[in-house]
């Protein structure tokens, strides 16, 4: 078996008992089973939920607190309590751990994301497994993952993981929340994230965990943008894990046929915020998907919003279909009055700096 880079993900449902605290017996096999990927010579990332559950207890709540900043001091009680207790298990089996705490908007800092970056290829050299959780301190509401499917998939884009293992209280992803629904069906094997799959997925169905389902098919869509091939499911058995990165796991396979993605695409992708929309004919929408091309003004057929040169925009088809995002060349006023001009035209009768609406190297296609 060649080494893969694997970024492992645990929820809280499945490290923590319902009424809160640390489940130890849980996290021993959890670390066990970590512990044997790593002797397969893959390098692993850990991302674990679980601080606020581990916490609120000790401060005394009865249950998980739905208050911001009740839940906050949780996470900090808890985040210790986690390490502790990851430590612990993981040096006993000679192994070291750093702690990384992330934050959505360091991601959209190209400093500070490249910074963590540095720390976190350091580690992986020297063998260190890197165990990351969000800052909950510090997120501000509207900024915060909530859930942290969405941050092990961001994590798994940056580091260019192979595989991204989503271990839930859930063997996969069922037709229906399994919990209420006895007939749900198993999808074994997804290749396209469509509106269906989260209209079938429910929230959480435990009083531990935030996400639930929808939010790890969120999560498989931006790995999978990424080249990154993702599996949710559960492990509860020795060799569970090893199983489930060996492809024969007890969960959902989310395959992907596309490529990893540059940090410059990936910030485009998943951090930039569009100052406005570009709608976009066929014709347009098949040069940016399948040709690679860039927008002309031929194209564009609408313009929403105020923006300007250098501000980034989403483009939709005229169905109203996400095509993707890039980066403009006009200001917003400039691009109404070159919407379906041809390109000799516009030429003559504006003064643009390029005549790509978006060039391609500023493009991402989102389709
Ligand atoms: N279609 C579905 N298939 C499987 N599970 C689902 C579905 N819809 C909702 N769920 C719920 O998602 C839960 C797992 O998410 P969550 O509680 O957030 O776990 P975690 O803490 O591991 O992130 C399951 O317990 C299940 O009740
Ligand atoms: N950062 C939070 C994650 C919250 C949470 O419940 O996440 P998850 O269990 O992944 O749905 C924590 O550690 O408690």
């Amino acid at each position: 078996m060649t080494t893969h880079r694997i970024v492992v993900k645990i929820g809280s449902s499945s490290l923590t008992s319902p009424e809160g605290g640390l489940n130890r017996d849980k996290i021993g096999y959890f670390v066990r089973e970590l512990a044997r990927l790593k002797d397969k010579k893959h390098q692993l990332l850990f991302v674990t939920s679980g601080a606020v559950a581990a916490g609120f207890r000790s401060i005394g709540y009865e249950k998980r607190p739905k208050v911001l900043h009740e839940k906050q001091a949780s996470a900090a009680v808890g985040q210790a309590l986690l390490m502790q207790a990851y430590q612990e298990v993981f040096s006993s089996l000679g192994i070291t751990t750093a702690q990384i705490l992330l934050t959505r908007s360091d991601f959209s800092e190209r400093k500070r994301i490249h910074n963590a970056t540095m720390t976190i290829e350091e580690l992986l050299k020297h063998q260190v497994v890197p165990i990351i959780n969000e800052n909950d301190t510090v997120s501000v509401d509207e900024l915060k993952f909530g859930d942290n499917d969405t941050l092990s998939a961001l994590v798994a884009n940056l580091v260019k993981a192979e595989q991204l293992l989503i271990f839930t209280d859930t063997d996969g992803l069922y037709t229906a929340d399994p919990r209420t629904n006895p007939d749900a069906k198993r999808i074994e094997r997804v290749t396209e994230i469509t509106e269906d799959l989260y209209r079938i997925a429910g929230g959480s169905g435990s009083s531990v965990g935030t996400g639930g389902m929808r939010s790890k098919i969120e999560a498989a869509r931006i790995a999978m943008r990424g080249g990154v091939k993702v599996f949710v499911g559960k492990a509860d058995q020795s060799g569970d894990v090893i199983q489930a990165a060996e492809g024969n796991g007890k969960g959902t396979y989310f395959d992907t046929v596309l490529h990893t993605l540059p940090m410059k695409k990936q910030w485009l992708a998943f951090h930039s915020q569009p100052q406005g929309r570009i709608i976009v004919d066929n014709g347009a929408k098949a040069a940016l998907l399948t040709m690679g091309k860039s927008l002309l003004p031929a194209g564009v057929v609408e313009v929403e919003g105020e923006f300007h040169p250098g501000d980034v925009v989403e483009v939709i088809g005229e169905g109203r279909d996400i095509i993707g995002r890039g980066v403009v060349n006009y200001a917003a006023w400039q691009l109404k009055a070159a919407a379906r001009l041809s390109t000799m035209e516009v030429e003559r009768r504006l003064d643009v700096q390029r005549i790509e609406v978006i060039h391609r190297d500023e493009w991402i296609s989102l389709a």
